[in-house]
Parts: C-alpha cells; sequence; structure tokens
C-alpha cells in the first residue's frame, strides 16, 4: 500500500528526513517512536503534502501511485488523512458543515456523487455510534474553545467519517484523560479493517496497551534505525532511547 525509499527531505533549509525507508501492507498498524525533533511529525506533514516541506531525493508510491507528484488535495482524495499533532481552530465554521464539505470534496476528486444533508446525517449518525461519543461537539465551530482531548476525539471523528486507506495519527494520544486515551484507542479499533492502514506517532507505550501495532519503529535522527514488534515499545519505556544507540554501537 505505502512504499517509502530512501526518502529525504527539508524544511525550511534544514535537512531533517534522511534517507527514511518503511514498507506499509494493507491492514497493518505501525507505530513510530522516537526522540524529540527526530523528524516524525515531518514524515507525517511530507506524506500529506504540507506546504513548506521539500522532499530531496527518495520516492513514495501509495497503492502504485506517485504520492509526492500529487496535490494535497488529490492526496486526501486517494485516501491519506493526518490527524494533526496540534488541530486547528477554524472560529465560525461549524464542526459538521466543515466535515460534509470535506467529505464531499473528496467525493468529487473521485468522481463520486456528492451527500446531500439527509445522507450525511445519516453517516454521521452511524459513525457516531461506532465511535461511541455525543454530537455535542458538532454544533460548535471546528476546535474553536475546544479542550485538547476534544481536538484529539474530534480529529478521530474526522477520520471515521472521512474513512481513509492510509491514517497518520501524529500523537493522537498526548494531553488525553484516561478515559479518553480509551475512547480515542476504541475509535482506532473500530476502523482497523483488512483495506485500512495506521502510522501511529507517539511517544507512549500506553497506546500500544490499547491498540495493539504490528510493527513499531524508532525514528531517530531523520531515519528509521530499529524496527521490532510491541515488545520494542516495552523496551523503550523500560530502558529509553539511550540503551538503543548502545545496542547498536
Ligand atoms: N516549519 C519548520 N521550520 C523550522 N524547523 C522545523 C519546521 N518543522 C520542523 N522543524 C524542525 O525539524 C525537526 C524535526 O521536527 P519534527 O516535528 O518532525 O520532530 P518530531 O520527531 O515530531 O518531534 P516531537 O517528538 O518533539 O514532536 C525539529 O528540529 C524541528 O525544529
Amino acid at each position: 500500500m505505502l512504499k517509502i525509499e530512501n526518502l529525504h527531505a527539508r524544511v525550511e533549509g534544514k535537512d531533517i528526513l534522511k534517507g527514511l525507508s518503511l514498507t506499509v501492507n494493507p491492514g497493518e498498524v505501525h507505530a513510530i517512536m522516537g526522540p524529540n525533533g527526530a523528524g516524525k511529525s515531518t514524515l507525517g506533514n511530507v506524506l500529506s503534502g504540507r506546504d513548506g516541506y521539500e522532499v530531496t531525493e527518495g520516492s513514495v508510491i501509495f497503492e502504485g501511485r506517485d504520492l509526492l507528484a500529487l496535490e494535497p488535495e488529490e492526496r486526501a482524495a486517494a485516501g491519506v488523512f493526518l490527524a494533526f499533532q496540534y488541530p486547528v481552530e477554524i472560529p465560525g465554521v461549524n464542526n459538521t458543515y466543515f466535515l460534509r464539505a470535506a467529505l464531499n470534496a473528496q467525493r468529487k476528486q473521485r468522481g463520486e456523487p456528492e451527500l446531500d444533508s439527509m445522507q450525511f446525517l445519516k453517516l454521521v449518525r452511524e459513525k457516531l455510534k461506532i465511535m461511541q461519543i455525543s454530537d455535542e461537539l458538532l454544533h460548535r465551530a471546528v476546535n474553536e474553545g475546544f479542550s485538547g482531548g476534544e481536538k484529539k476525539r474530534n480529529e478521530i471523528f474526522q477520520m471515521a467519517v472521512l474513512e481513509p486507506k492510509l491514517a497518520i495519527l501524529d500523537e493522537t494520544d498526548s494531553g488525553l484523560d484516561i478515559d479518553a486515551l480509551k475512547q480515542v484507542a476504541q475509535g482506532v479499533n473500530a476502523l482497523r479493517s483488512a483495506e485500512r492502514s495506521f502510522l501511529m506517532i507517539t511517544h507512549y507505550q500506553r497506546l500500544l496497551d490499547y491498540v495493539e501495532p504490528d510493527f513499531v519503529h524508532v525514528l531517530a535522527d531523520g531515519r528509521i534505525v530499529e524496527s521490532g514488534d510491541k515488545t520494542l515499545a516495552l523496551k523503550l519505556e523500560e530502558h529509553g532511547y539511550a540503551w538503543l544507540s548502545e545496542a547498536n554501537a
């Protein structure tokens, strides 16, 4: 589904990704861990096509297509979703309206018919049920005045509605209380399927107690330096990243 080879990327003239390679097959959940400033968010931003990130070398093939050649909205329509580390507030824009506009823009790009308000409402109700969340946040402006946890839950709800093929979650667990963490994890698990893959950027192994990854990778200094199963996350929790450099020395 996703094949990243020797990816190099630069931000503001600074090299951040320095030869990152990663393959994700359909249905797999990959956790990306690593020290602060290693380039984890940069990876998510490069994949989603955010402005200001310059790819200087390497390739990214997504479902047989050159992802880097696509515009951000084409990537979204192709099924790439990024849940932001810091979700943005859009004052004055109703959350439900925003979601419907986003979904319909993607459907239009794919040549699918747009959903009218009744069809959309039906979809929203289904998703609210699956995600086990109340509709209270939907009536407010996008993320405006939302608590940190509410913003993260809203991101997961957006993901549920947009039904991406590849979901990149950038520290979606940070700042969540225990109940919200379980709720977000439950949402992710409900969306796991044989066709949908996840890249979960996280600092904490506790998320992985609830969403069991198929693979755990350590991203350090712009590349993947170690990969393993979920026991790798437990070792990192116990010993920290220094252990890895010592073990590899
Ligand atoms: N827009 C930008 N302008 C300047 N430097 C940037 C920009 N975006 C990222 N960087 C730099 O790139 C490096 C990698 O940042 P990135 O956010 O990808 O790291 P990270 O692994 O996600 O870190 P954290 O765990 O702290 O969230 C950092 O040194 C950061 O300061």
